[in-house]
């Protein structure tokens, strides 16, 4: 690195943010979001990557600010329709101007500073005066339309949020829309989570405290990279948020025969590696070649030798040929499935308007189907672990409910009796991990252990 490029990463919160450069880098990666699709932590990613001339805070304030606008861009839409009759015939730049503008001003900021920093040539943005008149509107509306506007869920997802959290719908999105804490797991085969802590603090940074549910887990809060840390080269650490990792603990993985069937890049592999002491055989499966290299990247440094990796094709005659040597093998097969990840808005916050009726059918007929291929897998005594990082019953206990109509060789074990009655009642009620941000201040998660019988 050189000397410009070190003093450019080196965090320092007093120097002011050079706006102009700030709102530009918003613009074209919130415009990459919006006009072009794109996901929105790769829309940062590639703008981010070619604005070398941007200080760490600067960039931290672009991505938190095209993060904020995300998660509220359906209020701050209603807002400026009625703030400005012709709002939607602007100019995109204009109109994505003043979106960023509101939302700053929505989460809190001084809206003089706002509209001193936000102009660009010719952009009026008086609009912004206006937008108190235009909350009060959105607060007089009746419930069911307002809910979805102020909670900036598509309809049909408001309608869904309604029937899981009831009258906690409200406080369950809103907690979906806050920014998410930084989690990392420990890494059992280095030590535990203490050492850590006093790992980190040596390496300056600034705060880690324990997570109140996962034992393995810490949150951190430091202006540092996370991944230029030693102690993360080192494998120390893994980032994976708190859910993630009690999902991981309901495997309870055995040092025998375990299956990641949906193992991605490896968030929980290296969990449930741990958990086997490095021993054993853990089978890490997935469709995209892309993540198991990743996961193979991250084993190494984990120092975890026990995984084998299988690329195995999505369905067909193909995919069980590719399964038959572990047909009835394993203790335990997790399919942590790929689902609509309404649970993790706080952190893509941008999913919420790819997701459609049709696409969640979708993601519930691909999750049926991997729970069946993947169940026969488990060998008798074994167990079948199901879980998604979604809210929605659709992926959820009705999948599991499906399953055990056909499956009468499996039950439901209750995750109290894996995780212990206290943290199981925490993470309950009822047989089911169940996990939402307002609840338990982690993303959303669900999941279900399923026995076979001997
Ligand atoms: C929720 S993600 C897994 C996350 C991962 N377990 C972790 O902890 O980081 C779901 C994964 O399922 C994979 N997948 C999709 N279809 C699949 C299939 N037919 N067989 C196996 N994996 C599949 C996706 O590629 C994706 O990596």
């Amino acid at each position: 690195m050189s000397r410009a490029q070190h003093e450019r990463a080196r965090p320092n919160p007093n120097r002011p943010l050079r706006e102009d450069l700030v709102l530009q880098a918003c613009l074209e990666a919130y415009g990459g979001v919006r006009r072009e699709g794109r996901l929105s932590d790769r829309a940062l990613e590639f703008v981010l990557r070619r604005k070398t001339l941007l200080y760490s805070t600067e960039r931290r304030a672009v991505a938190e600010r095209v993060y904020a606008l995300l998660r509220r861009q359906r209020t701050v839409d209603f807002l400026l329709e009625h703030s400005q009759h012709n709002f939607e015939t602007l100019d995109g730049t204009r109109q994505d101007v003043m979106r960023l503008a509101a939302s700053r001003i929505l989460h809190g900021e001084d809206p003089n500073y706002v509209s001193r920093t936000s102009g660009l040539s010719g952009t009026d943005l008086t609009v912004l005066d206006r937008l108190p008149d235009a909350a009060a509107e959105l607060d007089a509306l009746p419930d069911a339309k307002r809910f979805p506007i102020a909670a900036s869920l598509p309809d049909f997802l408001a309608e869904k949020f309604r029937a899981v959290f009831g009258k906690d719908a409200s406080r369950a999105a809103e907690a979906m829309n806050e920014r998410a804490p930084l989690n990392a797991r420990v890494n059992a085969l280095k030590g535990d989570r203490d050492v850590l802590q006093a790992r980190l603090a040596a390496e300056d940074v600034e705060s880690t405290k324990p997570t109140p549910l996962s034992p393995l887990g810490i949150t951190l809060e430091t202006r540092l990279n996370i991944f230029s840390l030693q102690n993360f080269k080192d494998g120390w650490l893994e980032i994976q948020d708190e859910g993630s990792q009690l999902l991981g603990m309901l495997v309870d993985a055995p040092p025998t025969r375990v299956v990641d069937a949906c193992a991605g890049a490896g968030g929980k592999t290296l969990q449930l590696a741990a958990q086997m002491k490095n021993r054993g055989d853990l089978h890490a499966l997935d469709v995209d070649e892309g993540r198991m290299e990743d996961l193979r990247k991250r084993a190494r440094r984990a120092g975890v030798h026990n995984v084998r990796t299988q690329i195995i094709p999505p369905e067909g005659p193909e995919a069980e040929a590719a399964l038959a040597p572990l047909k009835g093998q394993a203790d335990r097969v997790l399919v942590d499935a790929p689902c609509s990840g309404t649970g993790t808005f706080r952190r893509k916050p941008d999913a919420r308007y790819r997701l459609t009726p049709e696409s969640l059918e979708m993601h519930v007929a691909r999750q049926k189907a991997l729970l069946e291929r993947f169940s026969t897998l488990v060998k008798p005594g074994g167990r079948l672990i199901y879980g998604t990082c979604s809210v929605l019953r659709e992926e959820n206990e009705n999948v599991v409910e499906d399953f055990l109509s056909r499956h009468p060789e499996f039950t439901v074990r209750p995750v109290a009796e894996i995780l212990g009655a206290e943290l199981g009642k925490k993470v309950g009620p009822g047989p089911f991990m169940r996990l939402a941000p307002h609840l338990h201040g982690t993303d959303g998660f669900f999941g279900a252990v399923l026995v076979r019988a001997k």
